[in-house]
């Protein structure tokens, strides 16, 4: 698949399971065409967070990436596959594994149970990991409330990183913080790095700071809606998309302050796209009927499903 620069939306992908918690590969395809003809995505993001990509196995990994990409063929524009791990030997497998089936990209959270130490051990261990995948582009996963990293900010660590990782091309962003967010992407221009926000609930907030594009849970069900107010963005119709920004908000306002995790992605995906994504792996749990029947009739009051 060609490997082309990231605009636009993509869909951190669920990883889809049978009620016995094996991995179901035999959804995907239909998953693939329910996100482009649905939903107007064309990129996915495979084995992240919310496909609990640190939860599965590296065979399952592997097996999914495959077929994420087989399925992709002629229909999505492009799959990112997330080969971190707090196993350097294991991301580079994966890595290695990502170039052999022709992924379009790959990306690398920091390890998070024994940390790096500091941005230079940071950069050493993606650098290792880049190097396994010599010709696949890269993408840094910043995830600071899930790793615990929370002291190395994006615009520090961006300082000469082409000279280190030759494959570097931009950064997964997701945290709140638009003062790093706006420096990096202001900063590196130059250097025509990809910036993706992925905190959905303020993606407008961050396409005001020049975001290129953004990877999140929500583009699974609301990828229209996002697109809608990416067009509103784009044609300089701010009024519309604040309008939909703060109508997903309201969604967001109340899952959020619920409970929103991935055993809720995956049901609310069920609903909207009639494709079974079973249960998520423990240690996380699945949602109740009853919550999920609330989520539901507030999406419909508000045109989301
Ligand atoms: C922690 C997490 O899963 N973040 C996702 C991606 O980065 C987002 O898509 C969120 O699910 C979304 O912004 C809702 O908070
Ligand atoms: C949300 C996101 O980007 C991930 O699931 O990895």
């Amino acid at each position: 698949m060609e490997s082309s620069k990231i605009r636009g939306l993509v869909a951190a992908t669920v990883t889809p399971m049978k009620e016995n918690g094996e991995i179901n590969l035999s959804v995907i395809g239909k998953y693939v065409d329910y996100l482009l003809n649905v939903q107007g995505v064309r990129i996915v993001f495979v084995n992240g967070t919310t496909a609990e990509g640190l939860s599965l196995t590296t065979e399952e990994r592997k097996q999914l990436a495959e077929e994420w990409v087989k399925q992709a063929v002629g229909k999505l524009d492009q799959v990112i596959v997330h080969v971190g791990s707090l196993c350097l030997k294991e991301a580079q497998e994966l890595a290695a594994h990502a170039a052999e089936i022709k992924a379009g990209a790959i990306s690398v959270v920091a390890p998070s149970f024994l940390k790096p130490p500091n941005k230079d051990a940071l950069i050493s261990f993606l650098r290792e990991v880049a190097a396994a995948a010599p010709s696949v582009p890269f993408y840094y996963y910043h995830i600071p409330k899930l790793t615990g990293i929370t002291t190395i900010r994006m615009e520090d660590l961006l300082v000469g990183i082409k000279s280190k990782i030759p494959t570097f091309q931009g950064v997964k962003f997701s945290d709140t913080d638009l003062l790093d967010f706006g420096q990096c992407v202001h900063k590196y221009e130059s250097e025509k790095f990809t910036f993706l926000y992925g905190v959905d609930e303020q993606l407008l907030g961050a396409l005001a700071m020049g975001a290129h594009g953004a990877i999140g849970s929500t583009y699974n069900y609301i990828g229209k809606t996002t697109n809608d107010m990416l067009a509103a963005f784009k044609s300089k119709d701010f009024e519309k998309a604040r309008k939909i920004q703060c109508l997903m908000q309201e969604f967001f306002s109340y899952v959020i302050s619920h409970g929103f995790m991935v055993g809720e992605t995956k049901a609310i995906m069920s609903v909207a796209s009639n494709i079974p994504m079973g249960p998520p792996r423990l240690p996380l749990q699945e949602t109740s009927n009853e919550y999920l029947t609330q989520i539901i009739v507030l999406m419909k009051s508000l045109g989301l499903l």
